[in-house]
């Protein structure tokens, strides 16, 4: 697969659009220069564009004090932004058998094992964000390699029909592993590792800025997912001590909120890893599992389902379900091989 064109799911009133837009190179979200005319300026339009605003969804979801912080924004030019977008995208009441119907066709990314993607519903679903945490080596890195090429993969085959944007905190990113991945789906291997975009992120403000070049890049061609790998190293050392956790927990919550609009707004799934830290329960009562995802509850209530990794028996590892809307507390196990995440295999099956 070369070229991705095919869109996840859309907004009715998006549908109708789309008419409109069928000699474009996908049909993903509306661009922000529909929302030009009655008073909003394509100087208007250029400065929300800097400001990492390209699409009429972007300010749809964006409260108004943020809109006003684009320089040149007025509290009149905000109304009526947010009035000229709320007439595209729908921001009101739905019926609950609506909502349902769309619930049901939205697409999930396989892990590339099966028992994985049962646990999870069908796999790691788009438009909200998966959190997946564990200690060093449980593998989380090997299932964001694998879905940065499994998300390409056609819908039929588990795929989002989309490329990958890759954001690498730690320097684990190895696109070689892509490469034995994209083989086991017989997908041609340089388009494969063409359809990841990979960004190193070397400190916290940069982390962030990377996310107004993705939205950018976003509504130029079909994106499926987005990975940070890992979400929060970089803030344990740009901010250390306890006087500047409220400054840390800040940033995260606007990180948080910058991967909560993308997967909004794009359709895209999002996944972040995270490290584990030692539990401080006053090591009075007995408990079985004395590690806990660090970001404290910004990070824990912006992620929609979290995921637990641990390790097993040589190459597998035990996935848990640890939070989730609509998912029981339950576990599987898969395993790491060369050709990626997959069940665990018989000893001298292919
Ligand atoms: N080519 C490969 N074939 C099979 N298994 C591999 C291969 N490369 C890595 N692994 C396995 O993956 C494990 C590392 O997993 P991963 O890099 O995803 O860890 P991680 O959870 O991201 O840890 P960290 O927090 O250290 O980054 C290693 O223990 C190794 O067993």
């Amino acid at each position: 697969m070369s070229q991705i064109d095919i869109q996840t799911e859309s907004h009715p009133q998006q549908q109708q659009q789309e008419e409109e837009y069928d000699d474009e190179e996908f049909s993903g979200p509306m661009p922000i220069s529909k929302l030009e005319g009655n008073g909003i300026t394509p100087g208007d339009i250029k400065k929300l564009m800097e400001a990492g605003y390209h699409t009429v969804e972007s300010i749809a979801y964006t409260p108004k004090k943020a809109l006003l912080q684009v320089k040149g924004i007025s509290e009149n030019k905000g109304d009526k932004l947010l009035a000229a977008a709320a007439q595209f995208v729908p921001m009101g009441f739905t019926t609950a058998t609506d909502f349902h119907k769309r619930r049901s066709e939205l697409i999930c990314l396989t892990t590339g094992s099966k028992q994985l993607d049962t646990l999870l519903g069908g796999g790691i679903e788009t438009g909200s964000i998966t959190e997946v945490f564990g200690e060093f080596r449980t593998g989380k890195s090997q299932l964001c390699h694998t879905l940065a090429v499994t998300c390409q993969l056609p819908i039929d085959m588990g795929g989002g029909e989309g490329k990958c944007l890759y954001i690498d905190t730690e320097g684990t990113f190895r696109p070689i592993r892509l490469v034995s991945i994209a083989r086991r789906y017989g997908l041609n291997e340089e388009d494969a590792l063409d359809n990841v975009a990979y960004a190193r992120a070397y400190n916290a403000d940069h982390q962030l800025q990377l996310l107004t070049q993705a939205a950018q890049m976003m509504t130029e061609s079909r994106f499926s997912l987005l990975i940070v790998d890992s979400i929060m190293a970089l803030y344990r050392t740009d901010y250390s001590g306890r006087g500047e956790l409220s400054a840390r927990q800040m940033h995260v919550a606007k990180y948080m909120r910058a991967l909560q609009r993308l997967a909004d707004e794009f359709g895209i799934a999002v996944v972040i890893t995270n490290q584990v830290v030692a539990q401080v329960d006053g090591g009075m009562s007995f408990n079985p599992d004395p590690k806990k995802p660090i970001g404290g509850n910004i990070l824990a209530h912006a992620s929609t389902t979290r995921l637990s990794l641990k390790k097993g028996r040589g190459e597998q590892r035990i996935c848990k379900i640890y939070d989730s809307p609509c998912l029981p507390e339950s576990e599987c196990v898969f395993a790491i091989y060369e050709d990626g995440i997959a069940d665990p295999r018989e000893e001298g099956d292919d």
